[in-house]
């Protein structure tokens, strides 16, 4: 029988940009977004020009100036607006805001001196301030609840996603500008007029757009309850590391995400400085400030889909340091093209860091917090990006221009924009290194060899036996039967009769869910299991039985014998089965965190002799043809032959006694200390060397 309204409630709903009034209010906000873009550009740029012939230091100030004036309202009155915007009719808010923004912006190259571009930009962000809250206010509004994060998103998308197309506009209008100026004596006087025009123009579509939004309520008809409060963004800054702070990873990720948020701002803070050292103009400025922004877009999108064998928090560490080096490679090449090029770069490199540090705090922070972590971050993100763009420049005016002379030319220029480029690159660095060092998750693998595997597409190399420095890993492999349960336990005994702890294990079952594995993977009930889930749950449960049991063991300076470890897998499942040896050794090195043993034993025994050990019913493997168990023990001397010295091999047709001889002469050569001192302290007896 079917339910009426099941289809109903089956039903996706539609795309949010199909919601008429929504789509308006993205296209407003898309438009303004670009104009806001573009209006930062082109003020800095033309703050840069008119100060041109006041010397470096002025210039430099009065670059940062105008990045401070964009800052200012935010900080100073930044709750207030959004009280505001609460009150008000918000369709009337915004629609007022943009025709006041038009004026103003207007108002800049008419009047065209510096005062007034501060004070226009100052009373530009105030008006922003109302803009702002009353469209976040009306987006609930316009969407039903569940499509709320989608509408976040692609306003998200259109915030940063229009850098870039405001950069690489106003390097075609200044183009367009230089053109027109040999026709226009205005345009040649005032260089960045057009793209201010523009600017202007994209405020004043925007109050038309939302002009015509008639489906935005007046304020009165929300509750009270269900009103939007937007707390001030250093609140939230403030709140939110009360509650993130507390969790190590976390706080590197945030650390780190935020370093490579401020290496990019500091390339956009002195762009327009370091692009005229460099012999390049507003065009030329445009491209650079783009570059930043494609290259996070390129980053975000290609960089975790690079490296895929690399450990993502190692990735994470290494971005940060990339885009450090870079930078110092933009900050001592005096050359516009390389520049550029290197800029996209550093873009790539802080988009990989971001998107990976923004993907693995979703992971890690619980849902409850989730959402207020990420508002956080772009607060923090939002502050820290201003800060630099402000403190930047400033830094490089204080510094000032210095050159080294040779034979009474000058052969280098060093700027204050070289200066504050090489220290972000120091200060990348150092948030890359300790990123690397508080979050690695391969202690005592180098990240180099790492690097470099994962470059030419292979696993990350297997780890030196450093990894576990105290304590000591044997395994036992061999077919059926060969007597490897009864040589384990020879060795645990004779081993704590010399004193040392041993923890003797096997695979598979020797965790909780290991057992149970175990139960499925040995039941010769289930014949129909296919061969890669027969390798993954052997696979599980080796993970279970490192994590829980070998590596505390080896962290405690036990020594542990496995009966059975990875070599199985690669034989039985490899060899037997006929899966790809590659596969499988990847999938274990995965689930063993690339543990290898400190020795390998392999007692080789013909199958036909060990399976004639074997009493009782044979189990789902035992009673594989005799050609499957040639073939694993084939793979077992091959594993062997290629690492000789890790591996011991013993006929296993030989006496137990004579098997255990051999083995007990080969643990004397790599045994750490007969005796660990602290077990004899505490027995106070002499170890017996039985043999
Ligand atoms: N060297 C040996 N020679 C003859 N029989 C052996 C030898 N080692 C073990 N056995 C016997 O073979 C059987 C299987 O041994 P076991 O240690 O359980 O092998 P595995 O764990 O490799 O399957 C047991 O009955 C054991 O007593
Ligand atoms: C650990 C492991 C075991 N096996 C198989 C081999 C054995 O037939 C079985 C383990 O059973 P077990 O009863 O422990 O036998 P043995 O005494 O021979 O070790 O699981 C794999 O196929 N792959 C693996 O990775």
């Amino acid at each position: 029988m079917t339910t009426p309204g099941r289809n109903t409630a089956r039903r996706k709903p539609p795309h949010v940009l199909a919601n008429a009034p929504f789509r308006k209010l993205w296209t407003a906000m898309a438009v303004c977004s670009l104009g806001d873009w573009l209006n930062l550009i082109a003020l800095t740029a033309l703050a840069g020009n008119l100060t041109a012939g006041s010397g470096y230091r002025i210039q430099s100030f009065a670059i940062g100036g105008v990045f401070v004036a964009k800052m200012l309202p935010a900080i100073l009155l930044g709750p207030l607006a959004g009280a505001f915007a609460d009150r008000f009719d918000r369709r009337l808010t915004m629609v007022v805001a943009d025709v006041t923004r038009f004026a103003l912006v207007l108002s800049i190259p008419l009047v065209g001196n510096y005062q007034w571009i501060i004070i226009a930009t100052f009373l530009v962000e105030c008006v922003n301030l109302f803009w702002v809250p009353a469209k976040d206010a009306t987006v609930p509004n316009l969407v039903p609840k569940e499509r709320l994060e989608a509408a976040n998103q692609l306003n998200l998308l259109v915030t940063y996603g229009t850098a870039p197309v405001a950069a690489l506009l106003f390097a075609l209008l200044s183009v367009v500008t230089d053109l027109l100026g040999a026709f226009v004596p205005y345009l040649a006087a005032r260089d960045t007029s057009l793209a201010l025009f523009v600017n202007a123009l994209a405020y004043l579509v925007s109050a038309v757009i939302i002009f015509t939004l008639k489906e935005i309520p007046k304020t009165g008809a929300t509750s009270p309850a269900a009103r939007v409060s937007t707390p001030s963004v250093l609140r939230q800054i403030v709140d939110g590391w009360r509650f993130v702070g507390r969790d190590r990873l976390v706080r590197g990720l945030i650390i780190g995400m935020i370093g490579a948020f401020a290496a990019g701002g500091a390339v956009v803070g002195v762009a327009k400085l370091y692009v005229r050292a460099l012999g390049g103009g507003d065009p030329a400025y445009g491209v650079v400030f783009g570059a930043v922004f494609l290259g996070m877009a390129a980053g975000m999108f290609f960089g975790p889909r690079m490296l895929r064998e690399l450990s993502r928090r190692r990735l994470f560490g290494l971005s940060i340091i990339g885009a450090g080096v870079v930078l110092a490679a933009v900050a001592l090449v005096h050359n516009l093209a390389i520049v550029v090029m290197l800029t996209t770069l550093l873009g790539a490199c802080a988009g990989t860091a971001w998107i990976i540090g923004y993907t693995m705090i979703g992971l890690e922070v619980e849902d409850g917090l989730r959402g207020r972590t990420f508002s956080f971050l772009q607060s923090l993100a939002r502050v820290t990006l201003l800060l630099v763009v402000a403190v930047v420049p400033t830094l490089a005016g204080l510094f000032g221009t210095h050159g080294f002379v040779f034979r009474g030319e000058t052969v280098y220029m060093f700027d204050g924009s070289n200066l504050v480029l090489l220290i972000g690159a120091l200060l990348a660095v150092t948030v890359g290194l300790l990123a690397l060092r508080q979050m690695d998750d391969r202690p005592g693998m180098s990240v180099l060899g790492d690097l470099v595997a994962a470059l030419r597409g292979h696993t990350s190399p297997v780890p030196d036996s450093d990894e576990h420095p105290r304590g000591m890993f044997v395994a036992f492999e061999g077919g059926e039967g060969s007597g490897k349960t009864t040589q384990s336990r020879l060795l645990a005994i004779w081993l704590r009769d010399q004193g040392f702890d041993v923890v003797q294990t096997r695979e598979p079952g020797s965790t909780k869910v290991g057992m149970r594995l175990r139960a499925i993977l040995l039941d010769a009930v289930h014949q129909g299991l296919s061969a890669r889930s027969e390798a993954l749950l052997y696979a599980a449960d080796r993970a279970e039985h490192v994590e829980k049991v070998i590596r505390p063991a080896l962290g405690r300076g036990s020594l542990v014998i496995s009966d059975r470890y990875v070599d199985s897998s690669l034989a039985y499942q490899g060899a037997g089965r006929a899966l790809d040896p590659a596969d499988v050794e990847r999938l274990n090195r995965w689930a063993t965190g690339g543990l290898v043993p400190d020795l390998t034993v392999l007692i080789d025994t013909p199958p036909s002799v060990g399976l004639a050990r074997l009493g009782g019913a044979a189990d789902r493997i035992e009673s594989e043809p005799l050609e499957f168990h040639e073939r694993v023990r084939r793979e077992f001397r091959a594993l062997a032959a290629a690492e000789p010295e890790r591996y011991l091999v013993v006929d296993g047709t030989l006496p137990q006694d004579r098997i255990s001889q051999i083995i007990h002469d080969r643990m004397r050569e790599i045994m750490p200390d007969p005796v660990p001192q602290e077990a004899e302290d505490a027995t106070g007896t002499i170890p017996v060397i039985r043999d």
